[in-house]
């Protein structure tokens, strides 16, 4: 069934966190929701057996769901392509001596809508990050078709950053269903008050003129993983077209 893209406008925006709170709230509305990240780079490798860890950002997804691993997180399916070095996936899997086959990706995915209702598959960095040498993440979005959801923040510089990701997925032809602002960098000591009130304001004013179909969620700092109210509105819900 659906599937949802989550980007952002850079690495440690906020993908991982967003991901994992909208599966949870699709799961409260009562729908059969997984999340899959497209490549994760920084996996440590198992020492018991020598084999590649499940990756990081799935773990974090399913403590933020309040469930256990999946019998698809155990085989790797919600994450086949897993590297060691923190890196540019294209880096990490040179250096791992591998190619990256997007077509892993397409089948591990469609594996999972047979058993899902909504896919929500996260990125690795932001856009344009390279997933092959000769591969960038939007290309392989627009060969799907997949709807985006883009995160942001109030961070100084975010505004650019989003706008610009807003322009290349819809150079695409691709919809952008969700722009996330989530507030980890609202506070003084990550920017400034202000500068993160009016970057709000600024791009729910853009989106209201220039993407008026475009859903706008706001993410809170999570403090307790488990608790945090994340408010997905009807129409949202309705997007989805599940029922
Ligand atoms: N809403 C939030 N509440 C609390 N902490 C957050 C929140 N959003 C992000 N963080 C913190 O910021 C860090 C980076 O966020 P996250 O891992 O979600 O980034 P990402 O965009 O998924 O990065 P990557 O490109 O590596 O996947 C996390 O380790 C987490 O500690
Ligand atoms: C390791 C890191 N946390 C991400 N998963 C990968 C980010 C790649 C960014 C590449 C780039 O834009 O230069
Ligand atoms: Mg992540």
């Amino acid at each position: 069934m659906s599937v949802l893209f989550i980007s952002g406008i850079d690495t440690d925006i906020g993908k991982t966190y967003a991901t994992g709170m909208l599966a949870k709230e699709l799961m409260k509305q009562s729908i059969n929701v997984i999340t899959q990240k497209l490549v994760q780079t920084g996996v440590a490798i198992n020492p018991d057996n020598g084999e590649m860890n499940i990756a990081d950002d799935i773990i974090i997804h399913r403590q933020l769901m309040g469930i256990a691993l999946q019998p698809y997180d155990l085989d790797f399916t919600t994450c086949p392509y897993r590297y060691q070095k923190p890196a540019s996936p294209h880096l990490s899997a040179q250096l791992a001596g591998h190619t990256l086959d997007p077509e892993v990706i397409t089948n591990a995915t469609q594996s999972l809508q047979v058993d899902y209702e909504v896919v929500l598959l996260e990125g690795a960095g932001g856009l344009l990050v390279p997933i092959t040498e000769a591969l960038l993440t939007l290309d392989y979005i627009a060969t799907q078709g997949y709807p985006v959801i883009l995160v942001t923040s109030g961070r100084l510089g975010s505004i650019n950053h989003t706008l610009l990701s807003l322009e290349a997925i819809t150079s695409r032809g691709l919809d952008v269903h969700s722009v996330i602002y989530n507030h980890i960098h609202d506070s003084a000591a990550q920017t400034d008050e202000q500068i993160a009130t009016s970057t709000i304001d600024f791009l729910q004013n853009y989106l209201a003129q220039n993407y008026p179909d475009t859903h706008w969620l706001q993410l809170p700092m999570q403090d307790d993983l488990y608790e945090t109210v994340f408010d997905l509105p009807t129409t949202f819900i309705k997007s989805l077209k599940i029922r």
